[in-house]
């Protein structure tokens, strides 16, 4: 849509020049003629240094929080909120046309969203169902890695247009809390949400836990469908108990979609779903009581939001791979190899209680923490490690720009005995040469990405494309 000064207005707020806005960015690289530039004071450099680039680039307004000489210039009070209206606006307000599932949490966010996503897809059909995830954003059958979780209002709202145009309906939006704390997805129509838990995480960014979970608690205020929480986890009960409406899952007495009479098999899991109206026997492809839960929140969410309990039942048992998430590396070794993307303490701990629970031989485990996030979970994830594998090799994670031997050796603080191979690759390839029949191989900490930021710049990296390599080397 073109916006024009008095349109431009309403959406703002504020005094705006007379000029036509037909796009909006937060980046002066990614601005094209007719676009709002706006320049947001960010974390590490002030937008306003790029608004030469934008104009040079055919900007017709800069939206800043201080008058620009010489440039046409909205001044707003909040640049992250104008921005997000402006993107909402300049894309026709898309997710009123959609039915948008906001799915937040620690840990079980991306996959909770593939879970719901494929229920979705079998459903309704691919054609008809969207989604934005950590690791990929799929529009009907295309699809595409993505680069974040939540991205920035103007990928958001362009995004959820452009699925509105080509006829999907269904969108599951993951939601982190940099998403909504930083207006990434203000002025989104959410239909249902669903909050899986919270942990540890993210103390880099939220000055506190309680700030972290009532970031989180505003997706459920903002939500008039149905909401979900996870009522196993502390802060899922207390958000069930303070936002109202709000209807509880997992597996206790206490969940009004209760997960019952769980059983590990070779080929997944079998559990019954006591809703409050029947008693649903489902089978997933799924492995480990995570995995129950995070398929019990979506299988609520979809009966609360109207599907029919044969499809949902045929849906879970179609669940596809997630990818980076307990993802199986195929080999002829004799031993299994496992890809996951637990990077916390808390996730570790989850997948190595699943990888113990499906094998007989011994688990070894690749592991690591990242660079710039909350250094505290650091000793934790090499004490989890140390309790829970019979064997753990500390690498290399995303270390950014701090010292990977300084973040292995917090890590080995917690995991005195675990060796240390800073290169990724190395570690790998020891934990295989390692691995004898019937143990399990659990690469753990980037699941789906495909890039190792380090130090000295940005490498590829993909631990299932690695371990495979080393693999077919191994003969
Ligand atoms: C803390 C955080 O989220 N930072 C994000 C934020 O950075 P920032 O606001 O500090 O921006 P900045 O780098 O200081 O730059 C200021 C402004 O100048 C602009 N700029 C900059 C350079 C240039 O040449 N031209 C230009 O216009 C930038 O686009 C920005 O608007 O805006 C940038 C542009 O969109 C993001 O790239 C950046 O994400 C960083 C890289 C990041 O790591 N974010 C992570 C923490 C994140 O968002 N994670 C969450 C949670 C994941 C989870 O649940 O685990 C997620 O949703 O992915
Ligand atoms: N419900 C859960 N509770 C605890 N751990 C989980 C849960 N679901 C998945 N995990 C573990 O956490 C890892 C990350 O899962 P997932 O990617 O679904 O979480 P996420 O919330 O999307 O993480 P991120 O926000 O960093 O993208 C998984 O690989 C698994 O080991």
């Amino acid at each position: 849509m073109i916006l024009d000064g008095s349109a431009l207005r309403d959406v703002l707020g504020v005094e705006v020049p007379e000029v036509q806005v037909s796009a909006v960015t937060n980046d002066s690289r990614a601005v094209s003629p007719g676009s709002a530039y706006v320049a947001i004071k960010g974390f590490t450099t002030d937008g306003a240094r790029f608004v030469p680039q934008a104009l040079e680039q055919g900007a017709t307004l800069i939206v800043a929080d201080h008058p620009i000489d010489g440039a046409p210039t909205a001044v707003v009070p909040d640049t992250r909120a104008a921005m997000a209206r402006l993107a909402v606006a300049v894309n026709g307000d898309p997710s009123k046309d959609l039915t948008v599932y906001g799915i937040t949490g620690t840990n079980g966010k991306t996959t909770s969203s593939y879970v719901l996503h494929g229920i979705l897809s079998s459903a309704y059909g691919a054609a008809k169902t969207g989604l934005l995830s950590t690791a990929e954003i799929i529009v009907g059958t295309e699809r595409r890695p993505a680069v974040r979780t939540t991205g920035e209002a103007p990928l958001v709202q362009g995004t959820l247009a452009r699925m509105r145009d080509e006829g999907v309906q269904y969108v599951v939006l993951e939601t982190s809390s940099h998403g909504i704390a930083l207006q990434r997805v203000a002025g989104t129509h959410y239909a249902a949400a669903l909050f899986t838990n919270l942990s540890r995480d993210h103390l880099d960014f939220h000055p506190t836990m309680e700030d972290y979970y009532l970031t989180k608690r505003r997706l459920f205020e903002w939500t008039d469908g149905p909401k979900l929480a996870n009522s196993d986890d502390p802060y899922g009960a207390r958000l069930a108990d303070e936002v109202s409406g709000t209807l509880r899952f997992g597996t206790t007495t206490a969940a009004d979609y209760q997960a019952v009479a769980i059983e590990q098999t070779s080929a997944g899991t079998d559990f019954v779903l006591r809703t409050p109206t029947m008693e649903l026997p489902l089978h997933m492809p799924l492995l480990g009581d995570y995995n129950v839960l995070n398929v019990t929140g979506a299988a609520a969410i979809a009966l609360e939001t109207g599907m029919d309990p044969d499809i949902l039942q045929r849906a879970v048992a179609d669940i596809p791979q997630v990818p980076g998430r307990f993802e199986r590396v195929p080999n002829d070794k004799g031993f299994e190899v496992i890809v996951d993307y637990a990077h916390t303490d808390v996730g570790l701990a989850a997948v190595l209680d699943v990888a113990r629970a499906v094998t007989e031989g011994r688990v070894i485990v690749v592991y690591g923490a990242a660079g710039r996030r909350d250094p505290a979970k650091r000793p934790k994830m090499g004490a989890v490690a140390t309790q829970k594998a019979d064997i753990g090799i500390i690498t290399t994670d995303d270390s950014y720009d701090e010292s990977p031997e300084a973040i292995a050796a917090e890590v080995k603080a917690g995991a005195p005995d675990h060796e240390v191979i800073l290169d990724r690759r190395e570690a790998i390839e020891r934990a295989l040469a390692t691995a004898k029949s019937g143990d399990l191989v659990l690469i753990a900490g980037k699941g789906h990405e495909r890039v190792q930021h380090l130090p000295d710049g940005d490498i590829d990296f993909h631990d299932a494309t690695v371990a495979a390599e080393l693999l077919s080397e191994r003969g």
